[in-house]
């Protein structure tokens, strides 16, 4: 927990502000009895009017300021508690942005949005009540016992064992309730990944008919979030009884010895009820200690969890003094071998391939074979385990991550839109891109006419993940958006799939515009044909490569996806 407090340090002053009022309020609570008890013996019981009227009116503008510092209190703790929501909520959020993804595998998806929600806000609440009301209690024990040790030592004394005995009872409590609450967001952590899953796959839940089934899912992950948290809020209830039979014993005590003090004349009887009226006091406190316990167990395992994501040394290594920007675009692989973080699977194995600049290339292999996870190196989500990768002869490490990614443009597999407008989504790879631009990369992906027949053209909005446009448009606004950026280097992950074989053809004639080196994995022979160079890929190796007649003579493979692909032709002619 204490690795959040510097969150804390930029608001020193409104922190320092709403302490010194929440002692105000504490002062007067604390003074209340004393006043009470001056009226009733020195005014109520002499018939002194006067003394009531004067103390009474004292302890009306006492409250009023009591009432005072409580309003300003709240409003400091408020402020307080949201600015440093606010600031872990963007920190978390930045530091996000930088996790290589094998930082972002090993953090579920559902657990981050978790930490950014859930344990943000945890905290939150908890600056707002600890300068509101934590640190009264502790100040009330405090207090309470030295003011007990003023009236009479020996009798306080049984207080002054008591009561460290059941604060390390406590603390021994919220370091168990830690572990138990730290397993308590896990399990929140299940919920909402499921949440997650069948909100986003709502579809194939629906056509699959397994309603049913996700709902027993579900139901089996909250019911373990409620057993958990009953198993962990039971651990500190114990505590509350075990408090108030050890501190009803010492008050036993304080009376029996008061007793026999009183009568052997070493104390006065005020003074055993003095001391008595204290550990009511210091009971009432400790109370609330122990609900502020509870709330601190949660408090300590969201931060640890907070904690855990800004500390993570995985994030993505920026060389900063390295300029280098790519400039032609070829691509060399040299040996390269890959394992995925965490994995003992080989999934590239001593690769090697080259690309001239301004080449288009098509890729294929059977499924798994490596392709996506070769272009993923390219802009260096992950490095490779052994080998080299270079690009314009400079090995990829010695440009920055920021840098090189500028030059390349991505058109992943799987096509993910932002919600907002067409415009937007293709805008998206170059901010400050014209209305031109747009436009031009929208002719070149294949879209603009289609764009403009919809009801609002390029203003239309799309859905989240672009529910209400077609998988082939999809694709082709995800090329529009890599295109608009004018990359020297362009991958397309089976980017063509939902194509036409006329709007591919018009596609592929546009693109070699662009004059950048071009990758292409593909499935089929017609977007092969059309590159300067076929690589087939097997194993995680380039088994072949070479122009379509070539490889039509010497790959067993190729021939099997040419005789395939004519056959599906024929029967969809027939
Ligand atoms: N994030 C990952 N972590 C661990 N292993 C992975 C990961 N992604 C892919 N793999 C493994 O790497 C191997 C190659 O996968 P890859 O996606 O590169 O194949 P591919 O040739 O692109 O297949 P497809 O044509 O089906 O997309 C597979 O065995 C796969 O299980």
């Amino acid at each position: 927990m204490l690795k959040l407090f510097p969150f804390l340090k930029p608001y020193r002053l409104p922190i320092w502000i709403a302490l010194s009022l929440m002692l105000v309020e504490l002062m007067v609570e604390l003074f209340h009895p004393l006043l009470l008890a001056k009226i009733i013996d020195e005014g109520v019981l002499r018939n002194d009017l006067n003394l009531v009227i004067r103390w009474g009116v004292i302890m009306i503008i006492m409250s009023l300021l009591a009432f005072a510092s409580g309003v300003i209190n709240s409003f400091y703790a408020a402020h307080v508690s949201q600015s440093t929501g606010f600031d872990l909520r963007s920190r978390l959020y930045e530091k996000i942005q930088t996790f290589s993804f094998e930082a972002l595998q090993k953090f579920q998806t559902s657990s981050l949005i978790t930490r950014l929600t859930n344990d943000v806000t945890l905290i939150q609440n908890t600056i707002f009540m600890s300068l509101r009301i934590m640190l009264r209690a502790p100040l009330l024990i405090i207090g309470g016992m030295i003011m007990a040790l003023f009236v009479n030592v020996s009798l306080a004394l049984i207080l002054v064992v008591t009561i460290p005995i059941i604060v390390l009872f406590l603390t021994w409590m919220m370091k168990r309730g830690t572990t138990l609450f730290k397993l308590v967001q896990k399990w929140l952590d299940g919920v909402n990944h499921v949440i997650r899953e069948n909100l986003l796959a709502m579809r194939i839940i629906k056509v699959f008919v397994t309603r049913k089934h996700e709902q027993n899912r579900f139901l089996e992950r909250n019911d373990r979030l409620m057993k958990g948290t009953i198993k962990a809020l039971r651990v500190m209830e114990i505590a509350m009884p075990l408090l108030l039979v050890v501190m009803n014993t010492a008050i036993i005590l304080v009376l029996w010895f008061g007793s026999v003090a009183v009568s052997d004349n070493q104390a006065q009887v005020g003074e055993v009820v003095a001391i008595i009226n204290y550990a009511t006091r210091i009971t009432g406190a400790l109370t609330m200690f122990s609900m502020i316990v509870i709330i601190f167990s949660r408090t300590r395992a969201s931060a640890d969890r907070i904690a855990d994501v800004l500390h993570t040394s995985e994030t993505e290594q920026a060389e900063k003094n390295q300029r280098l920007r790519i400039e032609n675009g070829n691509i060399v692989f040299k040996d390269v071998q890959f394992f995925y973080p965490n994995t003992n699977e080989l999934v590239l194995n001593k690769l090697s391939f080259s690309v001239a600049a301004g080449e288009t290339v098509a890729m294929i292999g059977e499924t798994g074979s490596g392709k996506t996870s070769l272009f993923q190196l390219i802009p260096r989500f992950y490095y490779p385990s052994s080998g080299m990768i270079l690009i314009d002869n400079e090995p990829i490490e010695r440009y920055e991550a920021d840098l090189l990614r500028a030059e390349i443009g991505y058109v992943p597999q799987e096509v993910l839109l932002f919600s907002g407008t067409i415009k937007e989504n293709i805008s998206w790879g170059k901010k400050d891109a014209s209305m031109e631009e747009i436009i031009k990369a929208a002719q070149d992906a294949q879209i603009d006419e289609t764009i403009r027949k919809l009801p609002n053209g390029y203003d239309t909005k799309i859905g989240q993940k672009g529910v209400n446009l077609s998988g082939g448009q999809k694709q082709r606004i995800s090329i529009a958006r890599a295109l608009i950026r004018k990359p020297k280097i362009l991958l397309l992950d089976d980017s063509t799939s939902a194509l036409d074989v006329k709007t591919e053809e018009r596609l592929l004639k546009a693109l070699k515009e662009y004059k950048c080196t071009i990758i292409v994995i593909t499935q089929k022979v017609s977007t092969a044909m059309e590159a300067n160079k076929i690589i087939l890929i097997e194993d995680g190796k380039v088994s072949d490569e070479g122009k379509h007649y070539d490889l039509l003579n010497s790959s067993a493979l190729y021939q099997k996806l040419v005789d395939s692909q004519a056959r599906k032709e024929v029967l969809t002619h027939e």
